[in-house]
Parts: structure tokens; C-alpha cells; sequence
């Protein structure tokens, strides 16, 4: 045996040396649930050397003899000012939070007004969470010809169909995820197992085979350009100074800014250390994958389609040192690196890094907390940087990097606006393309490009009324209208998922003259295959991209041209690269153009810029056309010069006016309920609440400015059976506006049936 081997493990200070009169070992927990204090109790003796910080221990909790799970956050030896009880188990064998996680979950907590222990469940996944242990999981694989049972028991199609897919995959897969693939329920397998036409087998959680890293592409040898290296100049000094720093790439669509992540991740990887590498989810395509897999050492990928075990798998091998670059969605601002040494965010200006339940946090500014904490650098990376970050590095908070140009000299593409109220209507009927965008298209397709059309709704219609007296058809659950879908032949609230039959006359005066208005992609794509009948038109929204792969199919399709028109929503919106798209047209610019959101502007401009990105980065060049009825407003207008500079300057001039986000601190209160009265009741209790503590000379700040705008119907008042109120409230002090939350919250508690949620710099107003 090695001597290294030999060495005692070293001792946490509190071990060593004990005397018999030293005060007793202590530790501070947090409980598994919605709160916030961490709780005292004393460690025995048997539990010394397992006690750990960031383990999970069971302890006695409240009266009576029931029992909560905690995370320990503290450890110590002292004397308890107060009578504690004794943890009676440590639950877990390794740490599940590393000190960085429990600082970082601290933080929140205070920030976002929840609870730590409801932040600490949030953060891991329950894959980890649930392991006792090691956990075993179920898994199923087809049994050999000669062991069936005889005789053969009666299957239906469906039943023989799996059996059968099952022995073609040669190989076992977690009960979860084969019903995926199966396209059958859980239920349905475990009634095979019975029959005796499937195996039940259990696996450890920690041995599930799964891809880690695939194959590696051979990467493209790439010569950055003149712009790129002073880019990279700068990123690589602030990487050898070391230390925080936060910097702001902003580079057009397609100036490269992918290959500047992929060389500070290699600098990073060669110095032994990692990097966490967050991009919109919709941006985890195979293509990107692919690229970080072939340029970089061992890659995890974290997207939302993991099951709870692969999550787990991941989180230990990344607490175990085993991965070198974690690549995901929001959640991965979590990941329990050992010796982070830079954190890249993709598309920074993406509301998806907002997560909208408790603790509604924005993974962009976790992230940047979370660089402060660690000491290391961060890069955040965008086209359309969102106005936040943008002023900050305005304001020199972070460093300001600029691609200015597309790689190889390709010019961005150019764009034209089709102003809908001046196209010639085409006999009478309404198209969702105008004749112009119409013979663009056909001028593209004959040259050999490839379109994409982008219409940020899905469905057939999304407005279905009666003329005759008015009727609207709305969910019943909530204040939105239902939109039509086709195929599925229904209507469908795209918020709640309440599902109705399509109506033929109408519910309210009983005439049949009920109309279907409004498009959506499904509509979308019955005019262009009437159009184009002898071109491959593919859609791909939510409703066509069910299956696990199913982009990849159909982005694959598209890449070798078997597809010339994709239609889609903001699936296709971004980050994609197809050098053959000459042309990309949007159907209608003004769709979250009328928001009541303070943001919707900038959201749009956002969008276009984006779409727009999508055309013309082969050599073949490339155009965007832009359907619109306000061809003059500043979002659109400046959109389709590419100058997001101007954009900024004029949308942040306007924000200063309205004491709006970069400039005043937002939260959002919202108070909902299924009882209408109570959810009043209680707003204005708040708004009562909030006058006092305002008027409170203790908490008050009269040099900090601070606005309530509310009690208020939410723009969308009944979501979910719940009638919901809220509250506004801007202050230029962030710290201001905590401690008036803080005061107001704590002097009035809802009543059961009223919940209060809290949002802290709100991305969504509705
Ligand atoms: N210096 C270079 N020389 C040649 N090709 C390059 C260079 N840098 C990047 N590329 C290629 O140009 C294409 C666009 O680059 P990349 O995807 O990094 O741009 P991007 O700024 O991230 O784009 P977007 O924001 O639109 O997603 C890619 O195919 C990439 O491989
Ligand atoms: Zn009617
Ligand atoms: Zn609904």
C-alpha cells in the first residue's frame, strides 16, 4: 500500500486536541423547508467525525417526536445559550453543498426575501436530495426469446410494439426514460414486468450509463481576426491578473463570440481549473454541444430533459472533480465546481435565466455574485445586451468588449421593413405573407437559399369570437384567450393547459357564425404549403418538437437542405448557424410590441436583432423582411440598422423619465387567491402596512427616493382559478427598498388561501 494512502485524514480543528472541559460540539442547521433562522443543536459524540458542513442531518424538531431534515451550515464548539436537542443521524456520506453554495444560497435568501432553507431545496437537485445513500433505480431490459413465459401471454399492438423496441435497443434503460422513448407510461412497463415480458433490474444511481462526453468533432481550425484577438488580449490579462472581474462582450450576431468562450474555457481548463458555461436552454442544441465536446476536456451538460438520477450523477461527478466544464441552462449557476475558474454567460439579455417560482432569481446576476464571492472572472456575452448590463458597463462596473463585425468579413444582412398598412390586399382575402415577402421568397428558394419565417405564436388561431354579440372564447381559468389548434382539433389556454372542443356555434347566442382569427404557426404553415406546393416546409414550435431528438432531426434536415422554408417560433430565434438561410422573414413585429410591460421595447428590439441574425452568414449574403404596422417605432426602426447603440441610448433615456430598471431597483408583489375578496383584502392590508413603515422615522430614508404603485388587478387578473393583485415598487436604494419589504412583510401575514409572492428585479409585469 502507498504511503499516501497511510496518512490519517485531516482533522477539522474542532477534533483536534479535545480537553474534557471544552464547551460541547454544536451545530447550526437549516431545516428543509420554507425558513429562514438556522436552528442549534448538539452534536453527540458517535456523530463527531461524520458532522460535516454542507451534509444533511435528521433532528427532532418542534413537539411531539417528529423529525426534519436539515443541511448543516455551521460547525463549533461552544456552550448553547439555551437548552438544544441532539442531531440523531447525519443522512448523507459527502458534503452535498460546497462553502461557495451556502454562501451564494445565503445571499439569495436575503436578496430575493425567502427562506434559506427554501433556496437550499431549489439549488439541488432532487436526484441528490432524495439519495439516502446510494440510491438504486429501476431500470428494464428485454428478456432472451428462450426465457419468456409459455405460453405467451396476450398483448395488445401497443404492448407487443415496446416489447419489441425494447429488444432492438440491446440494452437496458431507467424505467423513466424508456417510457419516454416508448411514448408510454410508467404503469404500462410495470405491467409488462408482471406478464413476465420485460426485466426488472435495479441499478446504483451512481453506475447509470449515460453519455458524459460523445464523440468529439474534430474541431475547425480557426485564425481568430484582428478584433477577435483584441477581444481575447483583454480577457486572457484579466484571466492571468485573476480575481473578479466582470466584463461584457457585446458582439453582433455571428461576429464569433463562441470561439472567444471556447478559447478562455481552454485557458481556464490549461491553468487545472473549471468553468461554468450558462446558455438559454433553447440554445442547447446538439450543434453547440458539439462544439464545446470537441474543444474541451470533459463537458457536462445540464439541460431540463435529465431525469432526477442522471441529475444527481452529474452533480456528484462535478463535486468530485470529474468534469472540467459544466454547460447549461439556469440551474447550472449551481454547479458544485471545486476550484472554479471562470463563469461565461451566452445571451445574457435572455429572460429565461429568470427563474418565475420561489426564489425567483435571475441566474445572470447569481452568476455575478457568485464570480464576487469565488474571486474569479466572469463573461457575459450578447448581441442585445440587456439594458441592466449594458449600463453597467456604461458605467464602468464591467469592461466593455466589442466584436463590432461579422467574422470573414461578412456583411450583416440587409433589412427591410414591409409596412402592412401600405400592401396591396390580396383580394380581399387576409395572408399572413405579403405579396412582397412572397416574391422575396420565391427569388431566394430559386437562387438555392433557404428561408426561415419566424411567428412567435403557436397554433392555428388565436382569436376565436362571434361577431354577433361580442363573445370572446377564454379559458375558464384564466383571463387569456383560447387559441385554436388543428391538428389536435382544440382549444387550448396556453397558459393553464384547460382544453375545450372547437366550437361551431356560438355559446352565447347560439348563431354558427363564429370566426377564427388570428395566426399562429400552424396557420402559417397551411398558407406556405398552399403557396409553395412543391417545397419541404417544416414547422417547429412546441407542439411539433415533442419528441426527445426532435430538433436535432429536423436541424439536421434543414442543414442538408432537405428542408427549404423552416416556420417557427422563438425556437428558431437565435444562436442557430446555417450559412445557407438567404432570407429570413418575420410575420409580425408588432406582436410584443403592446405589452403593459416596461420592457416590451426592448424585448422586441431584441427579437429582430436576433431573427435578423439568423440570414445571410454564408457567402452567399442574405436579407431580412420585416412585416410591420408601426414601421417608425424606435424598436423596429433601429433594429433594422443593426444599432442596438442607438437603441440603448434612447430606451434608457426613457427608463431614467420613468424611474424604471437600470436606473431604480423593481420588485413585484403579488397577492393571489381563489377567493377574489380575500387576495383585496389582504393588498390592502399591505398597502396599509407599507404607509406605516414608510412613515416609520427608524426605517425611513429621505435621501433615497422610493415609489408603491398599487395596489392594483394584475394585467392578467385570474390565472389559474386565482384573482391576483400587486404591487409595484421602485426605490434608486436597493438596500432602501429590502427594509421597507422587510418591515411591511413582517407586520401583516396572509391568511390561509392568500399567498404573497415576492419578485425581485420582476421580468415578467403581467
Ligand atoms: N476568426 C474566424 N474565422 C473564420 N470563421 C470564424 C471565426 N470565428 C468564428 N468563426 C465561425 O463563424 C461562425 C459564427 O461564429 P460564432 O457562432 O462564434 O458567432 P456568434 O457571435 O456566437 O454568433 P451568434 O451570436 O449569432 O450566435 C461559426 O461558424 C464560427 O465557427
Ligand atoms: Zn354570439
Ligand atoms: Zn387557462
Amino acid at each position: 500500500m502507498s504511503s499516501e494512502l497511510m496518512e490519517p485524514p485531516t482533522q477539522p480543528h474542532y477534533l483536534a486536541d479535545r480537553q474534557s472541559t471544552d464547551p460541547p460540539l454544536l451545530a447550526e442547521i437549516v431545516l428543509d423547508r420554507p425558513m429562514n433562522q438556522p436552528y442549534t443543536y448538539i452534536v453527540p459524540e458517535a456523530l463527531a467525525s461524520a458532522i460535516e458542513v454542507g451534509k444533511r442531518v435528521e433532528v427532532p424538531f418542534g413537539r411531539g417526536d417528529k423529525r426534519e431534515t436539515g443541511y448543516v451550515i455551521r460547525v463549533l464548539r461552544d456552550h448553547p445559550i439555551r437548552e438544544v436537542k441532539s442531531i440523531e443521524r447525519v443522512v448523507d456520506n459527502e458534503a452535498l453543498l460546497t462553502e461557495s453554495l451556502l454562501k451564494i444560497t445565503r445571499w439569495m435568501a436575503d436578496y430575493y426575501v425567502c427562506g434559506w432553507g427554501q433556496v437550499l431545496q431549489a439549488v439541488l437537485p432532487a436526484g441528490v436530495r432524495s439519495q439516502a445513500g446510494i440510491k438504486k433505480n429501476v431500470h428494464v431490459e428485454s428478456i432472451p426469446e428462450s426465457e419468456l413465459p409459455n405460453p405467451l401471454p396476450e398483448l395488445t399492438k401497443k404492448q407487443r410494439n415496446i416489447v419489441d423496441l425494447l429488444r432492438s435497443e440491446c440494452r437496458d434503460y431507467e424505467i423513466k426514460e424508456f417510457a419516454r422513448i416508448a411514448s408510454c407510461g410508467v404503469p404500462m412497463l410495470q405491467n409488462l414486468i408482471k406478464l413476465g415480458m420485460i426485466h426488472r433490474t435495479l441499478k446504483e444511481a451512481e453506475k447509470v450509463d449515460y453519455d458524459f462526453g460523445e464523440e468529439a468533432v474534430a474541431p475547425k481550425a480557426i485564425v481568430m481576426n484582428p478584433d477577435q484577438e483584441k477581444v481575447w488580449a483583454r480577457i486572457r490579462e484579466n484571466l492571468t491578473a485573476g480575481g473578479f472581474k466582470a466584463m461584457l462582450l457585446h458582439g453582433v450576431t455571428g461576429s464569433g463570440k463562441t470561439e472567444i468562450y471556447l478559447q478562455a474555457i481552454q485557458h481556464v481548463l490549461d491553468s487545472g481549473k473549471e468553468v461554468i458555461v450558462l446558455v438559454p436552454e433553447i440554445s442547447l442544441t446538439p450543434q453547440t454541444i458539439q462544439r464545446f465536446r470537441g474543444r474541451c476536456g470533459n463537458v457536462a451538460v445540464m439541460h431540463s430533459h435529465l431525469t432526477d438520477s442522471e441529475r444527481g450523477a452529474h452533480w456528484r461527478k462535478i463535486a468530485g472533480g470529474g468534469v472540467q466544464v459544466v454547460v447549461g441552462a439556469r440551474s447550472a449557476v449551481f454547479a458544485p465546481t471545486r476550484q472554479l475558474g471562470m463563469i461565461i454567460i451566452d445571451e445574457e439579455h435572455e429572460s429565461s435565466f429568470k427563474q418565475e417560482s420561489t426564489p425567483r432569481y435571475h441566474a445572470r446576476d447569481v452568476a455575478v455574485m457568485r464570480a464576487k464571492l469565488e474571486n474569479v472572472p466572469i463573461l457575459l456575452g450578447s448581441a442585445t445586451p440587456a439594458l441592466e448590463s449594458w449600463n453597467n458597463a456604461q458605467r464602468g462596473n464591467y469592461e466593455l468588449l466589442s466584436l463590432p463585425n461579422r467574422v470573414m468579413d461578412l456583411p450583416m444582412p440587409k433589412v427591410k421593413i414591409i409596412d402592412l398598412r401600405h400592401e396591396p390586399k390580396s383580394k380581399g382575402k387576409h395572408f399572413a405573407i405579403s405579396p412582397t415577402l412572397e416574391e422575396a421568397m420565391r427569388k431566394a428558394l430559386t437562387a438555392g437559399g433557404q428561408v426561415m419565417l419566424f411567428l412567435n405564436r403557436r397554433g392555428f388561431s388565436t382569436h376565436i369570437h362571434c361577431p354577433g354579440c361580442g363573445y370572446v372564447a377564454n379559458c375558464q381559468h384564466c383571463d387569456l384567450a383560447l387559441t385554436f389548434h388543428q391538428q389536435r382539433s382544440t382549444l387550448l389556454c396556453h397558459y393553464c393547459g384547460y382544453e375545450q372542443a372547437p366550437l361551431n356555434e356560438c355559446p352565447s347566442c347560439k348563431q354558427p357564425s363564429v370566426r377564427y382569427q388570428g395566426l399562429g404557426t400552424e396557420k402559417l404553415q397551411a398558407e406556405i404549403e398552399e403557396k409553395f406546393p412543391s417545397k419541404v416546409v417544416q414547422r417547429m414550435d412546441s407542439d411539433t418538437m415533442t419528441r426527445p431528438g426532435s430538433h436535432q432531426v429536423v436541424l439536421d434536415a434543414f442543414r442538408e437542405g432537405g428542408i427549404h422554408i423552416l416556420i417557427g417560433t422563438q425556437m428558431i430565434a437565435k444562436g442557430l448557424d446555417f450559412p445557407n438561410v438567404t432570407l429570413v422573414g418575420v410575420i409580425n413585429a408588432d406582436a410584443s410590441l403592446h405589452l403593459p410591460d416596461f420592457r416590451a421595447a426592448e424585448r422586441t428590439f431584441q427579437l429582430l436583432a436576433q431573427v435578423a441574425g439568423r440570414s445571410g452568414r454564408g457567402d452567399k449574403g442574405g436579407s431580412v423582411l420585416i412585416q410591420t404596422y408601426t414601421p417608425e417605432h424606435p424598436s423596429i426602426r433601429l433594429a433594422t440598422q443593426h444599432d442596438f447603440i442607438q437603441f440603448a441610448s434612447l430606451e434608457l433615456k426613457h427608463r431614467l423619465e420613468h424611474s424604471y430598471p437600470p436606473y431604480f431597483r423593481l420588485a413585484r408583489i403579488v397577492i393571489r387567491s381563489l377567493k377574489q375578496d380575500s387576495a383585496e383584502k389582504h393588498a390592502t392590508q399591505l398597502s396599509l402596512a407599507f404607509k406605516r413603515v414608510l412613515e416609520n422615522p427608524q426605517v425611513r430614508q429621505p435621501g433615497s427616493k422610493f415609489r408603491i404603485l398599487g395596489p392594483a388587478e394584475a394585467p392578467i387578473f385570474k390565472l389559474n382559478d386565482q384573482y391576483r393583485y400587486h404591487f409595484q415598487i421602485q426605490s434608486d436604494s436597493s438596500q432602501y427598498l429590502h427594509q421597507v419589504l422587510h418591515h411591511a412583510l413582517a407586520l401583516v401575514k396572509p391568511t390561509s388561501g392568500v399567498e404573497v409572492q415576492i419578485d425581485i428585479d420582476p421580468q415578467s409585469m403581467l
